[in-house]
Formats: C-alpha cells, structure tokens, sequence
C-alpha cells in the first residue's frame, strides 16, 4: 500500500478476521495492516491496563508506517479475577483455560486505540458466565481446534456458545471489537461514516 496524507482514510492494525468482519459489516471503509508486537503482559499487570496499553502500541506501531491516516487497534483478554487468559498454546492449555472458567462469570476486555492527528484509546468490559461444563463437554471443545486462537480458549460466535449460560454487556467486544464504542470513537475523530455526510 502506498503513503495516502488524506486524513479520512482508515487502517484497521489487526490479523484478526473477527475484527475485519466486525467493522466491515459497517460498511466503514478501511485497509488492513497487521502490528506484530510483543504481547507479554508486565509484572502485576491489570487486565484493563493490559488491553489498553497493547491497542495504544498496536496503533502507533502501524501509524509509524502510515503517515496521515487514522489507525485503529485493539486487543482482547479473558480476566478470572486478577488472572488474565490470552490465547492457549495447545488443546491441553485450552482444557485447562475451560476449567478454570466452568460455572463461573469473568470478564472479557477489549482495548481499542485510534491514532492519527490526536489519540485515543477506551477499554470495555464484558462479563460472561459459562454453564457448569461436563469433562466430556470440555475435552471435545478443547480438541476441536477453535480454542486455539482465542483469548480465554472459546469463541462465543462459534461452537463455544454452547458453553455460555449469559452475558452481560457488548457481544461484539467478546469477539474482538465493541461495535458501539467504536463507532463513537470514529465518530469523535470526525471520520466519514456511512449513515453521516461528510
Ligand atoms: C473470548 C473470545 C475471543 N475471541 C478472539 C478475539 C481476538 O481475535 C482473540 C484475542 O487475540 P488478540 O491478541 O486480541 O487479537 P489477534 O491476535 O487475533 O489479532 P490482532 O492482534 O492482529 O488484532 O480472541 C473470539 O473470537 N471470540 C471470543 O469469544
């Protein structure tokens, strides 16, 4: 992709299918060109913190490289408490992930920056209650490939929604991206919308 100083154009810093459906299901116009960052959390490190901290670098990393566009991040992790899940290494950290979150509630964060003529980065918080699992249930779910690439090992917008029992707040942030949140923050940045003039 070549340089563009036009201020209304969008990249999207992500590798995430999840997050280019998301956005392009709004009709929001966008390029796509993933940040590869380190994403080991810092000692004591709180889940909001976390989210935020990786969006926000995500975004500059890929600005760095776009002078005058607008670039959107995020980051998604999975906290049981002071715990923070990410993305289990292998169907053995995934069972283990399942687990842990049987029969509870935790909370999904997703950090999402904007970066371009100013910054801006805003956390949001999910809660999501799984059903007491069965060893059967968790043992077929953790070898059946989904939990791979997912923080928390499940895809609420797959086969691991037979695993939850409720959720509390936006769904689309448990998947990678808070449609709502987004949407103002681009809205806040002044860039074209498909139901606004520009
Ligand atoms: C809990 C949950 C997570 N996820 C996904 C969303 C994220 O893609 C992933 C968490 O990993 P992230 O590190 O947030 O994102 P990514 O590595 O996939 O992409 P990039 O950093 O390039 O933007 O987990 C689901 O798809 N469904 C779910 O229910």
């Amino acid at each position: 992709m070549h340089m563009n100083a036009d201020q209304t154009l969008l990249v999207l810093a992500s590798a995430s299918p999840r997050r280019r459906e998301l956005l392009a299901q709004l009709d929001i116009r966008f390029t796509v060109s993933a940040a590869d960052i380190d994403e080991t959390p810092h000692a004591g490190e709180a889940a909001e913190a976390y989210v935020g901290r990786l969006a926000r670098e995500k975004a500059r990393v890929v600005a760095s490289r776009h002078p005058g566009a607008w670039v959107l991040a995020a980051d998604t992790t999975v906290a049981l408490g002071a715990e923070l899940l990410g993305k289990p290494r292998d169907a053995e950290e995934a069972q283990a992930m399942l687990t842990r979150l049987s029969g509870r509630t935790h909370d999904v964060y997703t950090g999402v920056a904007l970066a371009g003529r100013h910054e801006e980065t805003l956390v949001v918080r999910t809660r999501v209650t799984f059903r007491s699992l069965s060893p059967g249930e968790m043992s077929w779910y953790a070898n059946s490939g989904e939990p791979l690439d997912k923080a928390g090992a499940y895809a609420i917008q797959g086969k691991g929604g037979f695993l939850v029992a409720g959720v509390d707040g936006s769904t689309s942030n448990v998947v990678g991206l808070p449609l709502g949140e987004t949407v103002a923050l681009l809205e806040r940045a002044g860039l074209p919308l498909p139901w606004r003039a520009s």
